[in-house]
C-alpha cells in the first residue's frame, strides 16, 4: 500500500517525548498550557532530554552547564564575520555555523551516550549565541559575550541588543521558547531522526534539521506572516487582502496544519502575548491586523492559525528583525531535535522507506551520438 502524499497519517516511529492527541499537545505527559504558564525553558529542556522535570539541583546543574558552554569558538565568530551578511538569510548562516561548530568539537564523532549528551548541551547553549552574533555582525557591531548569570531567554535578548532586557520581554521570550520546543514528528524533527538513524553524528542531525525548518511551509512561515502583515499595513486593508489572495488560490501563511483540526493549542498563548505586547509598545495595529486576517481567513476556510501566525507580531513587538523569527524557532526547537536524536540513538534502526516507481519501463541505453 502506498502512503498518502506527504506521508499523511503515517505513524513512522514510537516516541516518549511529545504527543498530539485530540488536538492537545503534551511534553512527556505535561500539557503545554501548564508548562507555558508555569515553567522555564530550561526546565522544559531537561524534561525533553530526561523525560522527567528536574529537581532544583538538577535544574541548577543544567543551567550551569549551559552557561559554561554559550561562548563560541573564535573560528566560528571569524567565519560569521567573513560571511556575505548582507546577501544571506540568517537561517543559512545558522545552518553553516552549526555545521562548523562540529569541526571544533573534539567529540563530534564520539558516539557514546555521555558524549552525545555533552554535545546536546553545547549545541543548545551555542545556538542562541550564533543567532545573536550574526545579527550584530551584519549591523557592523561586535558580538556581545553571554552572561553566566542569565538564563537562555534573557541571555539571547541581551546578546542581541547589548542591553539588559525588561522583565516582560524575558517572560515573553521564555514562553515562546517553551511553546516551540518540541512537536512530535514534524518535518525538521523527522529529518534529524532520519539523518542520525544512519549513525551519523549529532552536528549532522541538527544541521539537516535547520535546513528543513527553514522552509516557508514549516518554520519559515513566521517570517512570511510578518511580511504579509507589513504588506497589509492597516486594519481596513486586511479583509480585501486575504480575499484577493484566496481568490488567486494563494496560501495565507500561518494557517493550516497537517495534524491539528480544531486548532493549534499554542496559538492562543501567542495571540494573548501579541495583544499585550503590541499594546505595551504602542503599536496595537499589528495585533488588530492579525485578528482581522484571522477572522477573514477562517470565515472562508476552516483552517485555524498555527504557532507561526501570532508569534510574528510577538517577535516584532520585542524589536526583533523579521528574518530572525525562524532562527529563534530553531533556538527553541533544537531542544526537541536533540531529545529526538538521543531517543533515536537509544533504539536505532536505519530509516529507509520504499518508493513506488512511476517512471518509464525497462529500456535500452542509446549511445550519446545516436540520440
Ligand atoms: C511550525 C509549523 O510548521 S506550522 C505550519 C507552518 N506553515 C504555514 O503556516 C504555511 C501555510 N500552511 C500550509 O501550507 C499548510 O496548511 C501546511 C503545509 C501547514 C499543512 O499542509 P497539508 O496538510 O499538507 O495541507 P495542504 O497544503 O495539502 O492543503 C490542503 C488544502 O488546504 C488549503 N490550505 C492549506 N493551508 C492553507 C493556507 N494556509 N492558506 C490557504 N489555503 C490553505 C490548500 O490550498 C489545499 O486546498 P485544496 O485541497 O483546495 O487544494
Ligand atoms: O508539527 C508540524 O507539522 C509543524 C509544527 O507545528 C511544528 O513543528 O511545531
Amino acid at each position: 500500500m502506498i502512503a498518502k502524499q506527504g506521508l499523511e497519517g503515517i505513524v513512522a516511529t514510537t516516541s516518549s517525548i511529545s504527543s498530539i492527541i485530540d488536538d492537545n499537545l503534551t511534553y512527556v505527559g505535561y500539557n503545554i498550557d501548564d508548562l507555558t504558564e508555569n515553567a522555564t525553558f530550561e526546565e522544559v529542556i531537561y524534561l525533553l532530554w530526561h523525560l522527567e522535570l528536574p529537581t532544583k539541583e538538577q535544574l541548577q546543574e543544567l543551567k550551569n552547564q549551559i552557561a559554561d558552554n554559550m561562548e563560541l569558538p573564535k573560528e566560528v565568530i571569524a567565519t560569521l564575520k567573513s560571511m556575505p551578511t548582507d546577501k544571506i538569510h540568517p537561517m543559512a548562516a545558522l545552518r553553516t555555523a552549526v555545521s562548523l561548530l562540529g569541526l571544533y568539537d573534539d567529540e563530534a564523532d564520539v558516539m557514546e551516550k555521555e558524549a552525545n549528551y555533552r554535545k546536546a548541551i553545547r549545541l543548545q547553549a551555542k545556538m542562541p549565541t550564533i543567532v545573536a552574533a550574526f545579527s550584530r555582525i551584519r549591523k557592523g557591531l561586535e558580538p556581545v559575550a553571554p552572561r553566566k548569570d542569565f538564563d537562555i531567554a534573557e541571555n539571547f535578548l541581551y546578546m542581541l541588543n547589548g542591553k539588559e532586557p525588561e522583565k516582560i520581554e524575558v517572560e515573553a521570550m521564555n514562553k515562546a521558547l517553551i511553546l516551540h520546543a518540541d512537536h512530535e514528528l514534524n518535518a525538521s524533527t523527522f529529518t534529524a531522526r532520519v539523518c542520525v538513524a544512519t549513525l551519523s553524528d549529532v552536528y549532522s542531525g541538527i544541521t539537516s534539521a535547520i535546513g528543513a525548518l527553514k522552509g516557508p511551509l514549516h518554520g519559515g512561515a513566521n517570517e512570511q506572516v510578518m511580511k504579509m502583515l507589513t504588506e497589509i499595513g492597516s486594519v481596513d486593508k486586511a479583509e480585501q487582502y486575504v480575499l484577493d489572495k484566496l481568490s488567486k488560490k494563494e496560501k495565507i501563511m500561518g494557517f493550516g496544519h497537517r495534524v491539528y483540526r480544531s486548532g493549534d493549542p499554542r496559538a492562543k498563548h501567542l495571540k494573548e502575548m501579541s495583544r499585550k505586547l503590541t499594546e505595551l509598545t504602542g503599536e496595537p495595529e499589528w495585533y488588530d491586523i492579525s485578528v482581522k486576517v484571522h477572522e477573514t481567513f477562517t470565515s472562508q476556510k476552516p483552517l485555524p492559525p498555527n504557532v507561526d501566525f501570532y508569534s510574528a507580531s510577538v517577535y516584532h513587538s520585542l524589536g526583533i528583525d523579521h528574518d530572525l523569527f525562524t532562527p529563534i524557532f530553531a533556538v527553541s526547537r533544537v531542544s526537541g531535535w536533540l531529545a529526538h536524536i538521543l531517543e533515536q540513538y537509544d533504539n536505532n534502526r536505519l530509516i529507509r522507506p520504499r518508493a513506488e516507481y512511476t517512471g518509464p519501463s525497462l529500456r535500452q541505453y542509446v549511445p550519446v551520438d545516436q540520440r
